[in-house]
């Protein structure tokens, strides 16, 4: 089922305009909405998600009216906000039958079954007798998975799930979300490129609530073949080097020499060294494009 949304704008009452006049569509898949802070992937999801509503614009999800008809949506989406709130001291089995139990599953066969496959889907199975009060976070962020899978969701949100997580917690985490990813539409917000890299087959770049790119990781990687370079440049030549040419990133070396990475279609000068371009450099170069240009 494809997600289209047209001319979704929404302004907050500070006058704070999150979402400007955006419009995509999303089909099958995982799809990575990459963003800096502040860019509008939280207002975008939760208007997805039929928490708050746009100013103007229109979503459908299939045949579905999701600005019109917030039920119908509610009832095969399955949503993890951002911060996901203070969890009461019981087992994640408990839990997890109680949430499934308010998702309208009274069979007590059924709820067990469920519980018990959310539970081997997002590896808690072992650990389903312990509070979830005292998981570590990424056990804390697969049980929010866990959750929004009790009522076979066909579109999954999720809000930045793999900020704060150690790097083995979040590889754990977004196998787990591959594996859900297979067969329903996954959205999936961050602003860690690494993130979209390994687990996204569409994605998307969000700055000022406006779309600035919509690709796939390879696509986009590839039409930037190149046009990247690096040089190694003396700490202090920063300065010169950043007036010179269209730095996208830079990183310390050991000896305290710093490694730079540059745009440009042509060699920018004699001591530059063509590079394999990656998914860092396509959302430098969207955000950088995006600047305002100083008079
Ligand atoms: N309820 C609100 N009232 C007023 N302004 C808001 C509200 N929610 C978000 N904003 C503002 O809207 C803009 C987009 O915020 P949003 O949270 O959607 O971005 P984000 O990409 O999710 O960023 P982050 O990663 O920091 O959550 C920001 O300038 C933010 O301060």
């Amino acid at each position: 089922m494809k997600l289209v949304i047209k001319n979704l704008t929404k302004t907050y009452k500070n006058g704070v305009k999150a979402i400007d006049n955006l419009s995509i569509e999303i089909g099958t898949g995982m799809f990575g909405l990459l963003g800096p802070n502040g860019a509008g992937k939280s207002s975008l999801m939760r208007t997805i998600a039929t928490l708050q509503s746009p100013d103007s614009g229109s979503i459908t999800f299939g045949d579905i009216n999701v600005l019109e008809d917030n039920m119908s949506l509610r009832k095969v989406l399955g949503y993890l906000p951002q911060s996901f709130g203070v969890y009461p001291k019981m087992s994640a089995e408990d839990l997890l039958d109680y949430f499934a139990t308010l998702k309208g599953v009274s069979n007590n066969d059924e709820r067990k079954a469920i519980v018990k496959e959310v539970l081997e889907i997002t590896n808690l199975y072992d650990v389903r007798r312990k509070h979830v009060a005292g998981y570590s976070g990424g056990m804390k962020q697969r049980f929010g998975i866990a959750q929004l899978l009790l009522n076979n969701p066909k579109l999954i949100i999720v809000d930045e799930p793999t900020a704060g997580l150690d790097p083995a917690e979040r590889h754990r985490f977004l196998n787990v979300l591959r594996e859900v990813g297979t067969n329903c539409t996954v959205i999936f917000s961050t602003h860690i490129v690494e993130d979209v890299k390994e687990l996204c087959n569409e994605m998307a770049i969000l700055n000022g609530g406006k779309i600035l790119k919509h690709t796939t990781p390879l696509e986009a990687t590839q039409e930037l073949e190149g046009s990247i370079w690096t040089k190694i440049i003396q700490r202090e030549d920063l300065d010169a080097a950043e007036a010179s040419f269209n730095i996208l990133s830079s990183n310390y070396n050991q000896d305290n020499t710093l490694n730079i990475r540059v745009h440009a279609l042509e060699k920018p000068s004699e001591e530059f060294v063509a590079t394999k371009p990656q998914l860092d450099d396509v959302y430098f170069i969207a955000l950088k494009q995006d600047e305002p240009v100083l008079a």
